[in-house]
């Protein structure tokens, strides 16, 4: 068992520094923060560590840089961000483990809390070889006393500053991970009848193994987005311009039999809206899921589907969405996601929502956070999880311990 940040703040952390893992990965306009959702779920551990006398270091990504310095992927609007949140300045380091980071570090009072620059701006982060990984982590890791991993996000990415660095230091999962895996744990342990799915959104591959896992336990399976048009082909229907995954026709047949085997519905669309163009709203028609036409593509499930969709979650006590149902950000394709939303809005049990872009509709669409039981602030964690899969960011922490205090 992985210590807690609450025993790890008993072990004695005033005047320790505490290098902590956030997933601060928010989406930006030039250097506007159009959803600080992430930055919110983060700042509840770092405010429990800088209120307990640390010296907070939080370490984290944005985007996917290529391994070296990029302003467009830079920190600094988000420690703006997190200082507004936190109610308190934050320092930020122009590097990740240089000059900068070390004099700020150095520069931290008992129960300040600094930035450190993206870290991905350093190629050891996301190597895959073991040895040049190890080598960054040991930079990040001389910067801290102590280590808590918070970044839920990022915890299915075997990277140096969530795996490698646990390694080396006293090691603590923080609260967000915790909450994260507890709501999780219940989706597979032991799930309230019914149980619904809904899957979405445009990453068919990523999502089949979910599918995979969960149809031995969900009692009915939503699918809507992208990954409607490989369910229809695989069911002979032709699916013009959508997108589609030929080589996962066969995997999802498999799918379709062996849950008419085992008595769980999956429920396809009856009706698509569809356009001559991606994006192009001023085309968008409906026509029925078996009548699509060759020039045009299924951007949204048509309104006939979004209803008994709706319907289908109706009476559900535990719901788990991942996905989009369309191309929300497009006023002429949100319908079918704002059915589902607004249905699970009235769920009278455990509802769910993950994936960066299901969090991201939801809110756009003008819904409010605790209209839904859990928003998990990771897609691909999330997902990884449900599939069975270990996550190496959760994993390492078993094997870390605190011994003999902090010293
Ligand atoms: N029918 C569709 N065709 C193409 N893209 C779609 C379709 N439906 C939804 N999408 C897109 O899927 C994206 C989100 O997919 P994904 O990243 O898989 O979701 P999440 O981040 O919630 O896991 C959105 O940008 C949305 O526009
Ligand atoms: O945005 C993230 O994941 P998500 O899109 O799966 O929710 C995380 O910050 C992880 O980022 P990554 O997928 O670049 O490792």
């Amino acid at each position: 068992m992985s210590l807690n940040l609450t025993q790890l703040i008993e072990q004695g952390v005033a005047g320790k520094r505490v290098l902590v893992r956030s997933d601060l990965n928010v989406p930006l306009e030039g250097t506007t923060i159009t959803d600080d959702g992430r930055i919110r779920a983060s700042v509840p551990t770092i405010k429990a560590l800088a209120d307990a006398g640390a010296k907070v270091v939080v370490v984290a990504h944005l985007g996917r840089p290529k391994g070296e310095p990029d302003p467009a992927y830079s920190l600094a609007p988000v420690a703006v961000r997190l200082g507004e949140l936190l109610g308190a300045e934050v320092a930020f380091a122009t590097d990740t483990v240089g000059d900068s980071a070390s004099s700020v570090v150095g520069g931290l009072a008992d129960g300040q809390v600094a930035l450190l620059e993206n870290v991905r701006f350093n190629a050891g982060e996301t190597s895959k070889d073991d040895v040049e990984r190890a080598a960054f982590a040991a930079e990040l890791a001389a910067l801290a006393d102590a280590f808590v991993s918070d970044g839920f996000g990022v915890v299915h990415r075997k990277q140096a500053s969530v795996y490698d660095v646990a390694k080396l230091l006293p090691s603590a999962q923080g609260d967000l991970v915790a909450t994260e895996i507890d709501v999780l744990k219940r989706l597979t342990e032991t799930p309230e009848r019914p149980y619904v799915v809904v899957l979405g959104g445009s990453k068919v591959s990523d999502k089949l193994g979910v599918i995979d896992n969960l149809l031995g336990k969900a009692d009915k399976l939503l699918i809507g987005g992208g990954m409607v048009f490989t369910f229809l082909k695989a069911q002979g229907y032709e699916v013009g311009k959508s997108l589609l995954e030929e080589d996962q026709i066969l995997t999802v047949l498999g799918y379709l039999e062996r849950a008419e085997e085992i008595g769980v519905e999956i429920l396809l669309p009856t009706d698509v809206v569809v356009a001559d163009s991606f994006g192009d709203e001023a085309s968008a028609r409906v026509v029925a899921a078996n009548a699509i036409p060759a020039e045009s593509l299924g951007l949204d499930i048509g309104p006939e589907s979004a209803q008994t969709y709706a319907a289908a979650l109706e009476g559900a006590k535990t719901v788990f969405w991942n996905g989009p149902m369309g191309v929300f950000e497009q006023p002429a394709f949100a319908e079918g996601t704002r059915a589902v939303a607004q249905a699970l809005t009235t769920i009278d049990g455990l509802s769910v929502v993950g994936g960066g872009d299901s969090a991201a509709a939801i809110r756009q669409l003008g819904f409010a956070d605790d209209q839904f039981g859990h928003i998990s602030t990771g897609g691909g964690a999330s997902l990884e999880y449900l599939e069975g899969k270990t996550l190496p960011g959760i994993a390492v922490l078993d094997e870390a311990t605190v011994v003999g205090g902090l010293g």
